[in-house]
């Protein structure tokens, strides 16, 4: 099995032999000079209240509202208990905090991007991301690679199969929810998202950088997935979201799980709901763990605008696309936006 042959972020900070060149961004553009750890506003996001959005035509206006200006939400009353989440904390940590050689027991090979290891590399001019990450095809469970699923902390695997099945009640009322609040057939949504729908979880670290005015945790991207469910790190901020062309922080909100719309959510509701660009900054003293899950239509879903929000006056704006996250890769590395590639 071919191992990757870049270190880990974690490994060349334990090496203390300095920055290398390969994570440093060069200014460029109009923002020359702007670190890019500057600090910027707080965005202004609701909490929606996930029970009520089946019931109450107030909370699904507030989610109409956020999902059209910012894609994104914080959402509460997930049914998920405050206690399990710091449980995914937690071994998220404990992950991050073995020994590199057990890590490395889970390492990606060079092409697969399963497993445990650094930023994918696609170009040798590609400017590094300062990430860790366990990235885990967690549902359906067949398509599970268990070699790359740790078996320590202990506790580990039933807790991540156990966070997917209850992530996938989140997901259904999130997609029903969000085509009433588009006036829609509550499953519409889910009928063209296919019933062999894919989830994948990645575990982040970003461990602290002595550079966070030049170096990157995550470049600007917006996720390829139809929706992403997210948890931010309790404490340390670094995620921002693109809106008019200016940078805002998301707000820690405890006992929330962030949701942000993804390109195939944009693609379904013809651009109705955005897809935001998002990055995240690095911090100089602390470290900063995530953990995302991104929901993915089957390869065999045609993903497009549905019917009822296409008309004379809102014609359709986006192709009908497949496969669209083998697409998405291609466009990233390059710093372009693949649903470019998706506009009629
Ligand atoms: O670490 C975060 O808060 C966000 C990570 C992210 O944007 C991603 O994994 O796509
Ligand atoms: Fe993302």
């Amino acid at each position: 099995m071919e191992k990757p042959k870049f270190k880990t972020v974690q490994e060349v900070v334990a090496a203390g032999e300095g920055l290398p060149e390969r994570y440093l961004h060069a200014p460029k553009g109009d923002n020359e000079g702007e670190p890019l750890n500057a600090s910027v506003p707080e965005m202004d996001i609701p909490a929606i209240d996930l029970s009520l959005l089946l019931s109450s035509s107030e909370a699904l206006s507030k989610l109409h509202l956020a999902l059209s200006t910012w894609g994104v939400v914080q959402v509460m009353n997930h049914g998920i208990e405050e206690a399990f989440l710091d449980k995914i904390y937690k071994l998220t940590k404990q992950f991050f905090a073995l020994p590199t050689e057990e890590k490395q027991k889970y390492a990606r090979e060079i092409d697969n991007i399963q497993g445990y290891g650094n930023d994918m590399i696609l170009s040798d001019d590609q400017v590094l991301d300062w990430i860790d990450r366990l990235y885990l095809t967690t549902y359906p469970e067949d398509q599970r690679q268990l070699q790359f699923w740790p078996q320590l902390p202990t506790g580990f695997r039933e807790t991540l199969h156990e966070y997917t099945m209850k992530q996938l009640l989140v997901i259904e009322q999130f997609f029903k929810a969000m085509a009433r609040s588009l006036d829609l057939e509550e499953n519409c949504f889910l009928d063209m998202y296919g019933e062999n729908a894919s989830m994948d979880t990645r575990l982040n670290m970003y461990p602290a950088c002595p550079r966070p005015d030049k170096v990157i945790g995550v470049k600007p991207h917006a996720d390829g997935s139809a929706f992403t469910l997210l948890l931010p790190d309790k404490d340390v901020e670094g995620l921002q979201f693109l809106k008019d062309g200016k940078w805002y922080k998301a707000p820690i909100v405890p006992d929330t799980i962030l949701i942000n719309v993804g390109d195939q959510i944009e693609i379904m509701s013809n651009g109705i709901y955005k897809s935001p660009v998002h990055r995240v900054v690095t911090n100089r003293e602390k470290e900063r763990i995530s953990v995302a899950t991104f929901c993915v239509p089957g390869p065999d879903r045609e993903i497009q605008p549905v019917e009822g929000l296409v008309s004379e006056a809102r014609p359709r704006l986006y192709k009908t696309v497949k496969k669209y996250v083998g697409l998405y890769f291609e466009y990233y590395q390059q710093g372009r936006r693949p649903i470019e590639a998706a506009l009629i």
